[in-house]
């Protein structure tokens, strides 16, 4: 159980991933996690949905918690941060926002106690989630516990220097949605050959699912494993082919790429 009060300023689609995923782990108890959000809509989902408070007003959620997540689009920091950035002053700070760095946010807050830069992946949701941490080496122990305990309760945690948080943010903060659309490309496929839609989808993501675990359980190359799959002159080599004919790996490689520039721009 975390022994912090967390609020989250912003209760959007990675605040719902992050917050769903603490109180199903128990993390932390519904009754010591805040969200705001100006949209009642969200308000309501997140209160109905997962029994913790809700409030519009960022200054009282940061009042009333130690641990606060920044959990806004980077075009909103600014203004949230002129909002609350004197109350902010002893707080443990953790920014989830793409490109928004550490420096940038020091500057517009009066006495931290210690930022964070985090980027965490929707999967948090149901607690497969990857978060990468950036803090500095002053961080206190019992913060490096928060932190660390906050985005390990909805799945596992890397620590990274934060000159490389654009690259993470461009691979696990983005890749979701890359393999989202690998997955629906493996249905429509499967659909393609004749398969009903719902046994497609459920071949693709279990495929997926499965092939991710062998990576992470054996600790073998991907390469290796691809190779046990493809027989001389079977099915595999074939489908294989047409993946390097259609450019596959330029392409996710150049998806990363674009997406960590994205992320460098928005921190401008
Ligand atoms: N969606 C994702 O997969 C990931 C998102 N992130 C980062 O998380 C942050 C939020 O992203 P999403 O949840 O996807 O966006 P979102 O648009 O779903 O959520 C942002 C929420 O903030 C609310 N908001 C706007 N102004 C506000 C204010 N002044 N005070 C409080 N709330 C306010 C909006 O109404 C909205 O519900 C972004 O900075 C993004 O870079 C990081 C990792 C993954
Ligand atoms: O698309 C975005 O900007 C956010 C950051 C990482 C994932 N979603």
């Amino acid at each position: 159980m975390m022994n912090k009060s967390i609020a989250f300023l912003g209760g959007g689609q990675m605040a719902e991933a992050l917050i769903g995923g603490l109180v199903a782990s128990q993390a932390a108890h519904p009754e010591t996690i805040c969200a705001t959000d100006p949209m009642a809509a969200r308000r309501d989902l997140l209160k109905s949905r997962f029994g913790i408070r809700v409030g519009e007003k960022n200054g009282t959620a940061v009042r009333e918690a130690d641990l606060i997540v920044l959990a806004v689009k980077p075009q909103a920091m600014p203004a949230v941060l002129s909002d609350v950035g004197p109350a902010l002053s002893g707080k443990l700070i953790v920014s989830i926002a793409a490109g928004v760095t550490v420096a940038w946010i020091r500057e517009r807050v009066a006495q931290p106690r210690a930022i964070v830069r985090a980027m965490p992946n929707t999967p948090a949701l149901v607690r497969e989630g990857v978060t990468a941490l950036a803090y500095q080496p002053d961080l206190s122990a019992d913060d490096v516990r928060a932190v660390r305990s906050l985005f390990e309760a909805v799945g596992s945690v890397v620590a990274v220097e934060e000159r490389l948080m654009d690259a993470v943010t461009g691979l696990s903060g983005s890749g979701p949605a890359y393999v989202f659309v690998a997955i629906e490309a493996l249905a429509d496929g499967g659909v393609k050959m004749g398969l009903p839609r719902a046994t497609a989808q459920l071949l693709a993501a279990q495929t997926v699912l499965g092939a991710a675990r062998m990576v992470l359980e054996r600790g073998e190359h991907p390469a290796r494993l691809k190779d046990q799959v493809a027989s001389p002159g079977g099915t595999t080599i074939a489908g294989l082919h047409q993946l390097e004919v259609g450019g596959m790996r330029g392409c996710v490689m150049a998806a990363v790429e674009a997406a960590t520039k994205r992320s460098q721009e928005l921190g401008r």
